[in-house]
């Protein structure tokens, strides 16, 4: 992602074939399109005005780099690369596409004309986690434009470093012989409305650190959730001291970069819309700016790909379906059966159940199962008070005094 450099001056060459090889050997054929166009309309270039030279040069280099001669072939190969990545996607089993659909270009031919011929393709998202991944990506092509990567490479040379979101969850586990609380900062969700109408993420959280949380999980997405980055900068500004994870649904490199500069100790991974060299790559990322990777899954077939991805310290199994908004908690007993459990254990993974715990007795049955955290929102943020709901949530006092 280096080479993502934005146009310090007019005239300058930049390394547009690098942008386009590295990526290409960093994640596959996953997202050229969005970080050649990021790159190609780089609020640098249109903020500063360079002179069309430079704009001009720049596209030159990009044709010759993708080895084609007009924009329309340009086009299309933008097109091509979208549909590799879906192709390359659905071979991972992954049914989330990243991107509406879109018809080919005028003039296509090429290896896609099959898939093509083959009819209609629904062009409305299928399901809700479908409908969040095509907005975010539009998002977060906005909100780069605010912030270029290079800022915030600067920004996060400069940041305070992270607590160690793991070690927390080790130490509540082995303090209490619970499994370790991850306790989410939560409004409102697509699936339960909103949960809470008074609604101080700095107040909660504090409570939720004195009633004995080992992390924290706050939502940042805006649309779904209505949740923020600015709450996650204002409870680490607030002075708790209780690792952050951020909540959010990456679909590109900066996010985690951003996630970063704003506080972040920790970031999500959901292999439902990541294929497995895009998770490699965003978990080296994370590791190289200090932050811990929550890998989420929800089947048998997300388990088994993610036990094959090096490096992997924190895995999430998700009781609740982000396609069909089922709960059901004896998934992450079925997760954790046979070969997979097997797996976890002999890598000493930190598994965290995740969705739909309400009482001592599920608690008690995800820990049976052979989890060591679990990620609580709805049961413990509705209450009045979040501090007395950890200890319901448990049946017992969880804190530290
Ligand atoms: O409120 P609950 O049922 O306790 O769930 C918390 C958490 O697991 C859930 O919010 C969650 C799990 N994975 C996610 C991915 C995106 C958004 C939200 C989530």
């Amino acid at each position: 992602m280096d080479a993502l450099v934005p146009v310090q001056s007019a005239g300058q060459r930049l390394p547009v074939r690098l942008v386009s090889a590295s990526l290409h050997r960093c994640i596959g054929s996953v997202s050229i399109r969005r970080s050649v166009s990021g790159f190609a309309m780089d609020t640098r270039i249109s903020s500063r005005a360079p002179s069309q030279f430079t704009i001009r040069a720049q596209q030159s280099d990009l044709k010759e780099s993708l080895g084609v001669a007009s924009s329309s072939d340009l086009r299309i190969k933008e097109w091509e690369v979208d549909m590799y990545q879906n192709e390359l996607a659905i071979s991972q089993g992954i049914r989330i596409r990243r991107k509406p659909p879109s018809k080919a270009p005028l003039g296509y031919t090429g290896p896609f004309e099959l898939r093509l011929l083959n009819g209609q393709v629904a062009d409305s998202p299928s399901n809700i986690l479908e409908e969040i991944t095509w907005f975010k990506d539009q998002e977060v092509s906005r909100m780069k434009e605010l912030n270029p990567l290079e800022a915030l490479k600067k920004a996060v040379e400069n940041a305070p470093p992270t607590r160690d979101f793991v070690g927390a969850l080790r130490t509540a586990h082995q303090r209490t012989g619970f499994p370790g609380l991850i306790a989410e900062v939560k409004k409102a969700s697509p699936s339960r409305g909103i949960l809470k109408e008074n609604f101080d993420p700095v107040e909660i959280a504090q409570a939720y650190e004195r009633g004995g949380a080992a992390c924290l999980s706050v939502l940042t997405d805006q649309k779904y959730f209505k949740g923020g980055f600015e709450n996650l900068e204002a409870i680490r500004s607030a002075g708790v001291k209780c690792p952050l994870l951020c909540k959010e649904f990456v679909v590109d490199p900066w996010q985690i970069y951003y996630a970063r500069t704003k506080g972040a100790d920790a970031v999500l991974l959901i292999a439902a819309i990541l294929t497995d060299l895009e998770i490699t790559y965003l978990l080296k990322l994370s590791k190289k700016l200090g932050l811990a990777a929550l890998v989420e899954v929800h089947d048998e077939r997300e388990m088994g790909r993610v036990l094959g991805i090096e490096g992997i310290e924190l895995v999430g199994i998700n009781n609740r379906s982000l396609e069909t908004f089922k709960v059901d908690i004896s998934n992450t007993k079925k997760l954790l059966e046979g070969e997979h459990g097997r797996q976890i254990r002999e890598k000493d993974m930190i598994v965290v159940g995740e969705s739909g715990l309400f009482t001592p007795d599920d608690i008690a049955y995800v820990q049976a199962a052979g989890v060591k955290a679990v990620l609580v929102g709805e049961s413990i943020v509705k209450q009045n008070d979040p501090e007395k709901g950890i200890a319901g949530l448990f049946g017992k006092n969880i804190s530290q005094t």
